[in-house]
């Protein structure tokens, strides 16, 4: 690179358009001092997920912890959330791709969360140019001009940006402080807080985030640790840094108060993401006598979904923090009237239990359904800019509700197992090609979904699975309708590719943690 690059820092990614903005000596400076004062203790936190895991394996039941009752029974609350981020009834979420940005913050949603986590595939490319476009969004200078000549700049007024950095288990391979690869939260957190804070604040706004797949109350408090340090080294106030943590894990659901506590003047309020959280069910207790269903049938409705998202936002709203829902995943089509009519009805009666529940706000993922989530919420909301009023003090919710993942009717079939095995070629071969989000059978996939799809997989075959016709999915049958099914997707660019990458996953006897992890030593 053509720039100084500081002392114990090393970039094995190329020098790419965006580097020398974005990858700045200061800029890798500031990474550095994180990964130096917090990577250990990031470190420390995973293996304690391996050991708590370890314990579940071994028969032990989560439960809401004895040491942290005085949370629970204290009379505390989060800070107020700051005016720009007050009213969040629709938010769109997408990976952090140009035009995507643009339409993202010309969508008419409240809040744009910009993704580097479950949308987005992590390439060099995509993790240093996103930073740039993120830069660009916060200065109101983001435009493009596509090769055709359509051009795309920003409306007069635009959405809350809300970034949301990869979760904790993962790493930037790209870029080495004192001989170990850096933590991806800290590079990606720290690249934009460094280079927008000030200039956020400036503009009357602030640095927001969205914290993904924390396990415990632990993990926040790291997080809250890195903010304080982040605004000390930068001269901001604490209580800058707004966040809204994801509880899409199973162990979270447990400690849902203690993590807003953690986060303390920096808790902003609790987001239930759906599909993470399905999976962590599944993968928490996979090697226990628990079969899931065909993934269609784990809907929101189910008795275990219904118990979390409740308590969700009983949490939220004793703590005065936003209680925000998911991501119905059904994709509206431009060129296809009946699947558009589908996607709106099925998006519409989600968004109508949400904010029936309580739910302060929404996620959708494409700009044509902002506005079913903005009527259904203003149906509720009226000019209230939420309605944390809602106290939901006769939500009880029983540890065994939380785990009970019995599903009545709930059946594994041939058809799910072809949708699922689909969907995992499909899904990694698109990741594999730089591609986090894509739309395949009109529904969403990302990171999260196809977790879902391939932790399935491992579950039916490894615990004797038997398909609605009576038939086992042993791993014949798997590879045989994965042939049929891989043949079906013809020259899918990186298919074979993909198909190893699945197989390896569901057919190796233990569960592997996370499916990005592998699928990240094939990326650029
Ligand atoms: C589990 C979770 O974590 S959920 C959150 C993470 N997941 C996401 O954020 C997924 C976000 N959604 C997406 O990525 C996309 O909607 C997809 C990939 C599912 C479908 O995208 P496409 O196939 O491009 O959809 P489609 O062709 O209908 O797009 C029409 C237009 O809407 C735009 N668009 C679609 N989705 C989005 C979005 N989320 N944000 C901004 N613009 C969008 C497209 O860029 C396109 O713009 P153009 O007309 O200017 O060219
Ligand atoms: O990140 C959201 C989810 O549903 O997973
Ligand atoms: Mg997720």
């Amino acid at each position: 690179m053509s720039h100084a690059i500081p002392e114990g820092v090393q970039i094995l990614g190329p020098e790419l358009p965006a580097s020398s903005a974005i990858l700045s000596p200061e800029a890798l400076a500031f990474v550095a001092g994180l990964q130096r004062e917090f990577g250990a203790v990031r470190r420390g936190l995973l293996e304690r997920r391996g050991e708590m895991a370890a314990r579940i394996a071994a028969g032990e039941t989560p439960r809401f912890l004895e040491h942290t009752r005085f949370i629970r029974e204290g009379d505390w609350s989060v800070a107020p959330a700051p005016p720009d981020l007050n009213d969040r009834r629709t938010e769109i979420t997408g990976p952090v791709e140009r035009k995507m940005m643009i339409n993202a913050l010309n969508s008419g949603a409240k809040v744009f969360m910009a993704d580097l986590e479950d949308a987005l595939s992590p390439t060099w490319e995509n993790v240093v140019q996103g930073q740039q476009n993120l830069k660009d969004a916060v200065r109101k200078t983001i435009r493009l001009t596509t090769p055709e000549g359509k051009e795309y700049t920003l409306n007069e007024q635009t959405a809350t940006l809300v970034v949301r950095p990869r979760g904790w288990h993962l790493l930037e391979r790209h870029v080495w402080v004192d001989g170990q690869p850096v933590s991806a939260s800290l590079f990606d957190f720290g690249l934009y807080f460094f280079h927008n804070a000030q200039e956020l604040l400036q503009r009357g706004s602030g640095p927001y985030f969205y914290l993904p797949k924390l396990e415990n109350h632990l993990e926040a408090r790291l997080w809250n640790e890195v903010f304080n340090f982040a605004q000390d080294s930068l001269g901001l106030p604490r209580g800058t840094v707004r966040a809204t943590v994801l509880i899409e894990t199973v162990l979270a659901a447990f400690e849902m108060e203690e993590i807003l506590y953690a986060l303390k003047e920096h808790a902003a309020g609790l987001n239930a993401g759906r599909w993470d959280y399905i999976f962590s069910c599944i993968k928490k207790f996979a090697t226990q006598d628990v079969i899931f269903p065909d993934r269609a049938q784990v809907t929101m409705t189910v008795p275990f979904m219904r118990a979390y998202t409740e308590l969700l936002v009983r949490t939220c709203h004793k703590r005065g923090a936003h209680a925000i829902g998911g991501m119905a995943a059904f994709i509206p089509s431009r060129r296809d009237p009946e699947v558009n009519e589908r996607a709106l009805k099925a998006v519409r009666a989600d968004k109508e239990r949400e904010s029936g529940d309580g739910f302060d706000g929404t996620w959708v993922a494409h700009p044509d359904l902002v506005p079913v989530a903005l009527e259904v919420f203003n149906q509720v909301l009226g000019e209230a800019p939420n309605q944390k009023h809602r106290l939901r003090e006769e939500v009880r919710v029983q540890p065994e509700q939380l785990l009970d993942f019995r599903i009545p009717g709930g059946k594994v079939t041939e058809a799910g197992v072809r949708n699922n095995i689909s969907v995992g070629l499909q899904y990694t071969a698109a990741w594999l090609g730089g591609s986090g989000a894509v739309a395949i059978f009109n529904l969403m996939e990302d990171a999260a979904t196809a977790e879902i799809s391939r932790s399935q997989l491992w579950q039916w075959i490894h615990k004797g699975a038997v398909l609605e016709d009576g038939r086992p999915l042993t791993p014949e049958l798997y590879r045989q309708l994965k042939a049929e099914e891989t043949a079906k997707l013809g020259g899918l660019p990186r298919l074979q590719e993909a198909a190893d990458l699945l197989d390896s996953l569901v057919l190796q006897p233990q569960f592997e943690e996370f499916l990005t992890l592998p699928a990240y030593t094939h990326l650029g």
